[in-house]
């Protein structure tokens, strides 16, 4: 915060001030609309041999603002005692406590919801203070005060109730947020219900208890929902799709969790409900998968074929293991060591995107999302595009320059953001970026065993998992895949897009026995087909949280200490 901004604040009309009892001194309390200040220290009390003690000190200066409370309360006897050191002669002198409970920025972006007592002379005062903090914060039109929850009970360690109740509920209450919860009973409730039942006028967002997958069931809810409502044919692959309006929030509780990590820096349910309090809002790509000009499935984080799509395909009979199924299937995988044939064409995004190695990595108002949304990245479905054959073989239209890389391959990956999750913090691709309208799809050649773990282990450390002979990466706007014994990617399917032939076929027909697929990964969710058409939407869901925050600065603190300053609150 530049001290121009910090005079901005200070200057505000004050709403309220009183002289208040705060730890162990009378201080002047002040709100105004931005923040509130302890501002003027009148007197510290100090207990010497069990009597009080005036000492006069400096001026000492805090300030809270307003958009990081969460909320105000009258304090409960216990907690005056419990959190208040049991310092019993506030009681005496000021009985009437309340509480302002607030977020506070711990390590790894983790944030946590602090308590501080304030104590009155008397009850009205106490309930004027209470009020007048909440109706600011009710003010605040970007915080959601009704918000409909979905629980999956079996995602993760199958925790995702308790976690929920126990660490989360607490503090939507404390935010004065009601809340209605569904425990799902089935895979896809959660989806149908928001696609068909849900009247979605009645809530400010909707939340998520579980993983990956269960993200996915809000987004397909919503998704489909906002389409059908628009009547927007989701089956057209070019279609320009109509945003949802609602955010969504996760409550990390799943077996990745890379949604959660990739847009908040953590999956610590605490901080997630933090961010659905403070109104956050996270805007993010979302990619359609069709198969033939008919729609598959969304897909916000991982695309992949080959590795990722063989250790879920193995890890899906594995679901009683809990999250540890990935490990073993992943070793499994791994030890199988299979390859795939097949074609990638792609579209790649435009020039000033940046590109997956250029070291530029998504943080909050990140501004190469920016320019993404500013690019009209969503393509529209009249556009007309050529393709051309071979590896390097390019050929230019309106709408940019397709490229085809045919070959053999561990594994095709595509990813519209980071992938930031525990096993790998860095992720998949950790210069992707949230909403800028582009995927970056990672190809992994044929390699040996040693080369290809020696890559999987980079995405776990610092090294730099596509400096590799056998991997490269390209930022794009659509791709398509069609495995060797396919002919999708074919002469005729280009002439139905680009009107002209101007591509032999990719992929010949082959007689074959139907070996020698993978499955697509799509956000932990098997896809039937293998030959897939990908757009990504720029900007298409937002989500309640800010990206990953860049490091620890000054107004990064919320509760801070400005000690010594000679600033003066102003009415
Ligand atoms: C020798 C060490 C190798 C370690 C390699 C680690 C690489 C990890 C990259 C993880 C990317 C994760 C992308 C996210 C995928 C999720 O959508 C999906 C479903 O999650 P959930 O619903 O929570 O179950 N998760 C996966 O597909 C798991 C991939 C794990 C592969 C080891
Ligand atoms: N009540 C339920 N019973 C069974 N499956 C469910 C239920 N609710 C959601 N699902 C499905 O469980 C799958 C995994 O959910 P997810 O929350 O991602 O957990 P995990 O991260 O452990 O994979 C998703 O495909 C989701 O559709
Ligand atoms: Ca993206």
């Amino acid at each position: 915060m530049l001290i121009s901004e910090f005079f901005i604040m200070v200057n505000q009309p004050t709403l309220l001030s009183s002289q208040l009892f705060y730890e162990n001194r009378v201080v002047e309390v002040t709100l105004n609309r931005v923040m509130l200040g302890l501002w003027k220290e009148i007197e510290t009390r100090r207990k010497r041999s069990a009597s009080f003690n005036c000492i006069s000190k400096d001026a000492d200066h805090h300030f809270l603002l307003v958009s990081e409370i969460v909320g105000a309360r009258e304090t409960e006897e216990e907690d005056q005692t419990n959190k208040d050191g049991g310092r019993k002669h506030n009681v005496l002198l000021y009985p009437y406590a309340f509480t302002v409970s607030y977020t506070e920025r711990t390590k790894h972006h983790c944030w946590r919801c602090k308590d501080i007592i304030f104590h009155c002379l008397d009850k009205a005062q106490r309930q004027q203070w209470v009020q007048t903090i909440n109706n600011q914060l009710s003010l605040l039109s970007i915080r959601p005060k009704r918000l409909l929850v979905y629980i999956n009970p079996y995602s993760g360690k199958q925790r995702g109730k308790w976690i929920y109740e126990q660490r989360v509920a607490p503090l939507f209450s404390r935010a004065s947020i009601s809340t209605d919860v569904i425990v799902t009973e089935s895979a896809n409730h959660a989806r149908d219900h928001l696609k068909t039942e849900v009247d979605l006028k009645q809530c400010d967002g909707v939340v998520c208890v579980g993983g990956d997958g269960m993200f996915s069931e809000v987004v397909h809810g919503l998704v489909s929902r906002t389409q059908s409502d628009s009547r927007v044919d989701q089956n057209q692959p070019n279609q320009d799709l109509v945003p949802c309006a609602l955010r969504i929030g996760i409550i990390p509780a799943g077996s990745t969790d890379c949604i959660c990590y990739s847009t908040t820096g953590t999956n610590d349910p605490v901080t997630s409900a933090l961010h659905i309090i403070m109104g956050d809002s996270q805007p993010m790509d979302v990619c359609s998968v069709h198969h033939n000009n008919t729609f598959l499935r969304y897909s916000v984080s991982l695309l992949g074929y080959g590795f990722y799509g063989d250790v879920l395909t193995d890890s899906e009979r594995k679901r009683w293991m809990g999250p540890s199924r990935y490990d073993f299937s992943g070793l499994k995988t791994f030890l199988t060591h299979q390859y795939y044939e097949g074609t990638v064409a792609f579209l790649p995004a435009k020039d000033n995107l940046g590109n997956p190695r250029d070291k530029i990595k998504c943080r909050t108002r990140c501004h190469i999302c920016e320019q993404g949304a500013n690019n009209g990245q969503l393509l529209s479905g009249d556009h007309v595009y050529k393709m051309a054959e071979e590896n390097s073989d390019e050929e230019t239209s309106g709408d940019g320059v397709w490229r085809v890389i045919r070959g053999k391959f561990l594994a095709i990956n595509a990813a519209c953001m980071s992938c930031a999750c525990p096993r790998s913090p860095r992720g998949l691709s950790p210069y992707a970026h949230l909403a800028d309208g582009t995927t970056d799809l990672i190809l992994v050649r044929k390699a040996s065993r040693l080369d290809f773990l020696r890559h999987l282990i980079r995405h776990t450390n610092k090294d730099d998992q596509f400096d590799m002979s056998f991997v490269e990466v390209h930022r794009v706007r659509r791709f398509r895949f069609a495995p060797k014994h396919s002919n999708v990617i074919s002469e005729v399917d280009l002439s139905e897009t680009s009107g002209k032939k101007i591509c032999n076929q990719v992929c010949t027909a082959h007689p074959n026995n139907d070996t020698g697929h993978s499955n697509w990964n799509c956000d932990g969710e098997i896809l039937p087909h293998a030959d897939i058409q990908v757009s990504v939407h720029c900007q298409l869901i937002r989500l309640f949280a800010r990206g990953v925050e860049r490091g620890t600065t000054f107004d990064t603190y919320t509760w801070s200490v400005i000690e010594g300053s000679n600033l003066s609150w102003q009415a």
